[in-house]
């Protein structure tokens, strides 16, 4: 069968990995209403072509905090890699670089930092983070991550605690002994006791370690310890935006963790004009949540993202031909977007605006 859409990765993907991490990747958390609502806001857009327009060429690069970008499509930091490819966060960062396209990588990486770099090449990789109880530990990680050669440093700020994901309970998912997290100590990076009815032993792990104490204050000392661009991930209100600004954030990322946070959640793509509009162009607004293609990436830029990120299609590009299936989920993102750039008449990036898109009433 030909491998024509994101959807087709996912369907070969289910077939190659075991059930529990299938739950762990695909779930979201209580009813998952917040995963559903990422998908279910595509169908109040529709975009308004223009047409004899000069499309004979498209250009989809974008430049973000100082990376030039192929496209406008990011690898969202996604956990535990080697759940799907045994290279793991390797293959990814090979197949993001060879994509051109920036891939954050996941404080839950179960490679080292040092070697993600080194796949990564030249390829433009910023480091997400969880802020720790243990500050040393967290602050060592920031260090190890500046050593790296991490450009910007992604702070989720939407898990003060982890969702219930009930898929993970049912499951009582315990990880295989080749998924230890590398880079964060041994405490949080060792989930692998024994199932226990109706636990999940990552989500224990998490909630023993993360700190749900930090505030907006505690901001600066990021900033000042890492010296790089702070990213905040997990934005989903303008009041927030704003405060994000107010703080020194480089950019921040409209995002409910892919529907895997607060249950009934705004959905990304309906969180995202309220966002653009608190930030009122002072720093880039990114967005995910349920991106599937091109056109939906497009949909998104017109409404004022600067990019997109995208989590699960990455998984299942990496599941199904690690590297080389990373590379070939975001070049078709990118082929779609030209596709649908041509479709719509904006030949370039900044040619998407607001007019290309028309939106309808809740
Ligand atoms: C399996 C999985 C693991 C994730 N791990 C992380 C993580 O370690 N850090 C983080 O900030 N977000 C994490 N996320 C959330 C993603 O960064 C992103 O917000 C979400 O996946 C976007 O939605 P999508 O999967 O529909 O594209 C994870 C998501 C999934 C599906
Ligand atoms: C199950 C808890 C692990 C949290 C870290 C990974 C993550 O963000 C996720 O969504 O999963």
């Amino acid at each position: 069968m030909p491998v024509l859409t994101v959807a087709d990765y996912e369907d070969l993907a289910r077939a190659k990995v075991p059930a529990s991490y299938w739950g762990y990747v695909s779930g979201g958390s209580g009813t998952e209403r917040s995963m559903v609502a990422n998908r279910a806001a595509f169908d109040r857009f529709a975009l308004r072509p223009r047409v004899l327009v000069d499309v004979s060429t498209i250009d989809t690069s974008v430049e973000l905090l100082g990376a030039r970008l192929a496209g406008p499509v990011l690898v969202a930091p996604t956990a535990y890699h080697r759940m799907m490819h045994p290279e793991g966060e390797l293959a990814t960062a090979r197949g993001a670089a060879e994509a051109g396209a920036l891939y954050v990588t996941s404080y839950f990486s179960t490679q080292p930092l040092p070697d993600v770099a080194a796949a990564a090449g030249a390829g433009a990789r910023w480091m997400q983070l969880y802020w720790l109880k243990d500050r040393e530990l967290f602050g060592s990680v920031v260090d190890g991550a500046v050593a790296a050669g991490f450009t910007a440093l992604v702070l989720t700020v939407d898990t003060p605690v982890v969702g219930r994901r009930l898929r993970d309970l049912r499951n009582e998912l315990v990880l295989g002994p080749e998924l230890r997290a590398a880079n964060v100590g041994p405490a949080l990076g060792n989930a692998m006791r024994r199932g226990e009815a109706g636990r999940s032993a990552v989500a224990d792990a998490a909630n023993r370690a993360f700190d749900a104490s930090i505030t907006w204050d505690d901001l600066a000392w990021l900033r000042e310890r890492g010296g790089l661009p702070v990213v905040l991930k997990g934005i989903l209100t303008g009041e927030d935006a704003a405060l994000a600004v107010a703080h020194g954030a480089a950019a921040v990322i409209v995002s409910n963790h892919g529907g895997r946070q607060l249950d009934h959640a705004v959905g990304g793509m309906d969180a995202l004009p309220e966002v653009v509009e608190a930030v009122a162009g002072r720093v880039p607004v990114l967005v995910d949540g349920g991106f599937r293609t091109g056109t939906e990436v497009l949909m998104a830029l017109a409404a004022g993202a600067s990019a997109v990120l995208v989590g699960r299609p990455v998984l299942w590009g990496l599941a199904v031909d690690g590297a080389a299936g990373v590379r070939g989920v975001l070049d078709m993102l990118h082929t779609e977007l030209a596709q649908a750039m041509a479709l719509t008449g904006r030949p370039t990036i900044a040619r998407i605006d607001g007019t290309a898109l028309r939106t309808f009433p809740r």
